[in-house]
């Protein structure tokens, strides 16, 4: 029981693509009436353009060039009617990638588009009233919020002035022993698989030497999304550079360029498609390209025909079902809502239904020129553009493995790749000999209705790039940038004398430096990225005030007050495809069954057996069942469960737990299984189906998250009718109303202190109502089922920023 099964990527992978198109682009999608996303008020017609759109011409490197300019008759063509790409119900994607316009899209994805307002809605989740004074009567220290160090000295900072949005933990009661630090930071573990760069005959050598640059005194933090407080208390004191290890620093470039070389590609081979006789000249272009995609189109004009058309490109650094780790995990579900939008990811493995699209390109990232490949897959009328490069390749199951250069380097290149990727459309028209404003579906690309959402500080060097080698030189002018927070904690913080590294003006410079007394003086992305973006978004109104404070900021709090205006908290959506409980697949065998409102009696019933019998412990239905599902860490608060164990032991009831980080923490685990093994289960391990049916097989989820910028757990619990019992937190304090039970409200419990004895307490009322109560507890379930918690609502709050970027000058 110790050891998770195979990994399910497979299973979530075949989910996805059950709902994917047959026959991918070339089918031409059906119109939705009245389901579409419309932007009555877009923004103003870019500039015009040059007829055509050679990559060299639109390369920041170049400061002569002219921007693109569209054509008149480009124009005119533009504000023909627009097919609409098919609707799409597609399953979910996690932070971190790219987001690439690719060709497909451009020449023939005929794009409809879906909106999600017209979905029968339930009861509207609404996001709750400010969270001031519930967070407890945390101390002025603040100390440990977070339970590290790093938090403590965040709390110092505090002075009293703000109080401790998160309790303090008490005096530790865990009886394991610390976590061994060196194992956070991992080395490369296919460093004899894969070179880390590819550099070309004709590249310079690099790094430079160590004279460029004073290194600072220490590491900020280690940024390894291990970053634990605690990891950083470790290595606050540790030289940047290991002796021995020579500096990689890069000189400082000259004029930032993104620096590609072109390679030859056929895309006409890749996209099977049959070129038209007359590509050759200006003149015919557009005519020719327009009715060379007729026979793929359905032209029915749709109210989403002409510029009003929003073009969003996702980027991240996972992408489910390809690549999941269960940290950092961003559902950008509202993607679906947008008339069009691409995802681009980086390609750690083998997907097999991605295809190489034969390109070679060079990016230079932290003073070496990389080798970029791309390939593409078409799932469900979503394009989706793996970025392909040795430092990316073989990182599955290890994508934030390596040390913090080596992360940031692989950073660094991402986002430079996404933001050229806007431009990879370009090439692929070029070679078509069709330049970019050639109307897709009747409406061109271009940059007028574009928008990157980059997620969390692995993409936050995207908008710096932006508008450091576009938008400062006269590019891409109505192409917008909003950056969503899902955790904070990770800022991808580095010595100022690695600025170098990611190839911006000297100038620049000021917008990463930062000073804490948690990280001392150093460069920031995170920080860079939200002056940068045009809008931010955080996971919950709720975690967008703890931002403000010094104790939820991560020393961002200031840069985050002073840019309060522009930022928006939302809570995600979850998606009703993968986590639903009539239509779970995971529940289809091993006696499970699928269940919903009408059946939860019996549903639930028949789950909790399945995981009782599966799980080895008494089938007992009158012992209340309670679940964890969690990276093992010190956000997620198991070890306060921990400490509650010897309590929760004379409680009557089982525990099941399911979660892999912490060494430590996985230890527990595994001794309150060998301790109270007739009602303790501790499944270490990754396992999607587990934690399916751990969510539709409890009574109870416990979530004593010391911070939950959204969290997803407790939404997919009231969806399978599970009963949360919450740090009232962050998203988990939005979501979880606590129940009241003279008003007979409420969707669960919630505690005002990470601590064992809150959470006691509240566990304790739980399990009362859950005994003596089974009609209060019939209404938290029924309620909880009864939630809109699809992207809906969330999709619409999204379409508000992306209008509110859209218009901002
Ligand atoms: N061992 C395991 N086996 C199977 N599944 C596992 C697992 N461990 C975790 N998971 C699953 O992975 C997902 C993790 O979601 P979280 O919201 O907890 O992620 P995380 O905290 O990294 O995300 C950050 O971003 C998200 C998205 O914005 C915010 O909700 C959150 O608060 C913020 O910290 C959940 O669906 C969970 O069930």
């Amino acid at each position: 029981m110790s050891s998770a099964p195979a990994s399910s990527a497979s299973s979530a992978f075949i989910l996805a693509l059950s709902s994917a198109t047959p026959g991918g682009r070339w089918r031409a999608p059906p119109f939705r009436t009245g389901a579409n996303l419309n932007f009555p008020f877009w923004a103003p017609p870019p500039p015009r353009r040059a007829p055509r759109v050679v990559r060299a011409e639109v390369g920041p490197g170049d400061q002569d060039a002219a921007p693109p300019e569209r054509r008149a008759d480009a124009d005119a063509i533009s504000r023909q009617p627009r097919a609409r790409r098919k609707a799409v119900s597609w399953s979910t994607v996690h932070a971190g990638g790219l987001p690439v316009p690719s060709i497909l899209d451009h020449c023939c994805l005929f794009s409809e588009n879906r909106r999600v307002l017209d979905r029968v809605q339930v009861s509207k989740r609404r996001d709750p009233v400010q969270p001031v004074g519930r967070y407890g009567s945390g101390s002025g220290t603040g100390s440990a919020a977070r339970g590290g160090a790093a938090s403590v000295q965040n709390g110092a900072l505090a002075g009293g002035e703000i109080k401790s949005i998160v309790a303090a933990p008490p005096a530790s009661i865990v009886k394991f022993p610390a976590p061994v630090y060196a194992t956070v930071i991992l080395p490369t573990e296919d460093d004899d698989v894969a070179p880390s760069t590819v550099v070309p005959d004709s590249s310079p050598s690099l790094p430079p030497s160590e004279e460029d640059f004073v290194a600072p005194a220490y590491v900020p933090y280690p940024d390894t999304d291990d970053g634990d407080a605690e990891l950083f208390a470790e290595k606050k004191g540790a030289q940047i550079y290991e002796e021995g290890v020579p500096n990689p620093i890069a000189p400082p470039t000259p004029p930032p360029s993104p620096e590609v070389q072109e390679a030859e590609w056929d895309f006409k081979k890749y996209i099977g498609f049959d070129e038209p006789a007359e590509t050759e000249s200006d003149a015919g272009v557009d005519a020719d390209a327009a009715g060379s995609f007729e026979h793929y189109e359905n032209n029915d004009p749709g109210p989403l025909a002409g510029e009003n058309v929003m073009n969003v490109i996702v980027v991240a650094a996972e992408c489910s079902p390809w690549c999941k780790t269960g940290k950092n995990i961003t559902v950008c579900g509202f993607f679906w809502s947008c008339c069009s939008f691409q995802v681009v990811v980086p390609r750690y493995g083998d997907y097999a239904e991605a295809f190489d699209m034969g390109i070679r390109k060079y990016y230079k990232a932290a003073g070496q020129d990389l080798e970029v490949n791309y390939f593409h897959a078409f799932i469900d009328g979503v394009d989706f553009v793996f970025i392909d490069a040795p430092l990316f390749r073989h990182r599955q199951g290890d994508i934030y493995g390596g040390n913090r250069q080596e992360i940031m380097k692989r950073m660094i290149l991402f986002c430079k790749v996404a933001v050229e990727n806007t431009g990879l459309s370009v090439v692929f028209l070029h070679n078509l000999q069709v330049p970019w404003v050639v109307p897709c579906g009747g409406v061109c690309y271009g940059d007028g209705n574009l928008v990157f959402i980059a997620n969390d500080w692995h993409t936050a060097l995207l908008p710096v790039y932006l508008k450091a080698y576009y938008r400062d030189n006269g590019m891409m002018q109505y192409t917008r940038s909003v950056l969503v927070i899902h955790n904070i904690a990770h800022q991808g913080r580095g010595p100022v004398a690695e600025f170098p590294y990611m190839d911006l003006p000297e100038h620049y410079l000021q917008h990463f430096e930062l000073y804490d007394p948690v990280g001392g003086e150093h460069a920031n992305i995170f920080a860079a990225g939200l002056k940068m973006a045009d809008r931010v978004v955080t996971v919950s109104r709720g975690y967008l005030w703890e931002l403000k404070t010094v104790e939820g900021g991560w020393g961002l709090h200031d840069i985050i007050r002073s840019n309060d205006w522009k930022i928006n908290g939302i809570v995600n959506g979850i998606d009703h495809q993968e986590w639903n409980p009539e239509v779970d697949v995971h529940l289809r065998s091993d006696g499970y069954t699928n269940y919903s409102l009408r059946t939860l009696d019996e549903g639930k019933r028949q789950c909790k057996a399945a995981l009782q019998r599966e799980l080895g412990l008494e089938v007992r239905d009158d012992v209340p069942l309670l679940g964890f599902i969690g990276r093992l860490d010190g956000q997620k608060g198991v070890d306060i469960i921990g400490d509650a164990m010897p309590w929760l032991a004379g409680q009557g009831v089982q525990v099941v737990m399911l979660g892999a980080g912490r060494p430590d923490l996985e230890q527990m685990l595994q001794h309150f299984e060998r301790m109270h093994h007739d009602k303790v289960r501790g499944w270490v391990g990754f396992s999607v189906p587990m934690a399916h049916r751990i969510t539709a097989g409890a009574d109870v989820l416990l979530m004593p998250s010391r911070f939950e910028p959204c969290g997803l757990n407790q939404l997919y619990a009231m969806a399978y009718g599970t009963v949360p019992v919450v740090h009232a937190v962050g998203g988990l304090r939005d979501t979880v109303a606590p129940f009241d039970p003279f008003g007979d409200e409420g969707l669960g419990w919630t505690f005002d202190r990470a601590e064992p004895n809150k959470l006691i307490e509240a566990l304790g009322h739980c399990l009362d109502t859950y005994r003596k109560y089974p009609e209060s507890w019939k209404g938290i379930q029924t309620r909880g089922m009864s939630q809109d918690l699809s992207w809906d609502h969330a999709a619409e709050l999204y379409e508000e920023v992306l209008v509110k970027a859209k218009y901002q000058w």
